[in-house]
């Protein structure tokens, strides 16, 4: 979708000398985007070994940062950036990420107007919070286009959009497809909870209350009320990341979970999480160091499912008909499901040698 512009101006840059819009937006392996406060020293200090070990580092300068702290954050930010080495720009094993301030607060126009000169050569991806529409989209993406030109920068900035209002639900189709900078989409549980006056106080993550319960057994043809029942949570975020999947699917980028704020419960982050990585998102966030190896784990196929994925591209020879495989149906559908197994596989192996190795290790049967 391109808005007002017509198709061929969709993908001519904004300002004269700015970098050339991407037609297609590289798959670069984001399983955990790795938030930090550059403004905290503990943290920051931590940065520089943690390149290598995770796939995104997102300097965030939003919400979390304390507003006393706005300008030390973007600054730390912009230090940081400049002195670790491998961190951000096209070939690092670890992408540098960071979180503007809404559009709506006195920060982010001066978060903008500082990041991309001093650091647009290292910053892969800025993410937005609170994005309303394309309209938001269409003023990053002019305003990245001034900057890039004066920067003189060869590579577009790509923009990620977090979902965290319901206006912004309501319009996540025109939001992917507002700008060819658009790389992705974030669930915002907690703003966007707040937004739709939803009733859970937790950052992301299920509920006890959002649940069904089995029905009554019947005793002599008559149910019984009184009986013990099984209950089933259920997921809050459903429908919310099955929409952002569509509508990434449908326009070419990429859709990730969010926060789970209790950090302390790894199982039910790592549920909430593998429940994101089946419904066909490709990444989550991780707020404390111990959720990095959670995500790894959960947005990497498991060598079960690609010794599986492989068996069917094997047997499926040149990929049409269909062929009977321990008792299933396996045809030219199920094959593609397969290929998107093996071509994660692929990209991960490429950056992660624990992985390559066990990937490697796969014998066909
Ligand atoms: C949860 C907190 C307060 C617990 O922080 P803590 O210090 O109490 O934890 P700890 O277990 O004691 O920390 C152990 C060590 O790890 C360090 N550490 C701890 N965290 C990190 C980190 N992220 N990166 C690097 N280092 C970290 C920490 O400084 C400490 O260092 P030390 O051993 O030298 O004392 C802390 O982890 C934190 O502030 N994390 C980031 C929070 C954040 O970014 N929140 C915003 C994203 S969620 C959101 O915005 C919502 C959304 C989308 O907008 C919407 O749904 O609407
Ligand atoms: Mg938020």
């Amino acid at each position: 979708m391109s808005g007002s512009r017509s198709a061929k101006d969709f993908f001519r840059p904004l300002a004269v000398g700015a970098p050339t819009p991407l037609t297609e937006i590289p798959a670069r392996p984001s399983r955990a985007i790795h938030f930090f406060d550059p403004s905290n020293p503990k943290m920051a200090a931590k940065i520089p070994d943690m390149v290598g070990t995770v796939d995104v580092l997102l300097g965030n300068l939003e919400d979390a940062v304390k507003a006393d702290n706005k300008v030390a954050a973007r600054e730390g930010l912009v230090e940081i950036a400049r002195k670790t080495a491998n961190l951000g720009g096209q070939s690092g094993p670890t992408q540098l990420w960071t979180r503007i301030n809404s559009l709506d607060s006195p920060w982010a126009l001066d978060d903008l107007t500082t990041l991309v000169p001093a650091i647009g050569d290292k910053l892969d991806v800025i993410m937005v919070p609170k994005v309303q529409g394309a309209e938001d989209i269409h003023y990053v993406d002019r305003l990245l286009a001034q900057l890039e030109a004066k920067a003189g920068l060869d590579r577009p900035i790509l923009v990620h959009a977090i979902l965290e209002t319901a206006r912004g639900v309501a319009n996540v189709e025109e939001i992917c497809g507002a700008s060819p900078r658009m790389q992705g989409l974030s669930l915002g549980p907690a703003d966007l909870a707040a937004d739709r006056r939803m009733k859970t106080t937790r950052v992301g993550g299920g509920h006890p209350g959002y649940l069904v319960r089995e029905d009554p057994p019947k005793e002599n043809g008559v149910a019984n009320l009184e009986a013990a029942r099984a209950t089933y949570q259920q997921d809050l975020w459903h429908y919310t990341i099955a929409r952002m999947v569509d509508a990434c699917a449908m326009h070419g980028i990429y859709p990730y979970y969010g926060p789970f704020g209790d950090i302390a419960d790894t199982t039910a982050c790592e549920d909430q999480f593998r429940n994101a990585f089946l419904l066909g998102c490709v990444g989550t966030w991780s707020l404390h160091p111990k959720q990095i190896a959670i995500a790894n784990r959960v947005f990497s196929p498991s060598v079960e499912d690609i010794a599986h994925a492989r068996r069917v591209v094997a047997a499926m020879g040149d990929g049409t008909g269909a062929v009977m495989l321990d008792g299933k149906m396996e045809d030219d559908a199920s094959l593609k499901q397969c290929l998107v197994m093996v071509k994660l596989a692929e990209q991960l192996a490429a950056i992660d040698p624990e992985l390559k190795k066990q990937y490697d290790a796969i014998e066909v049967a």
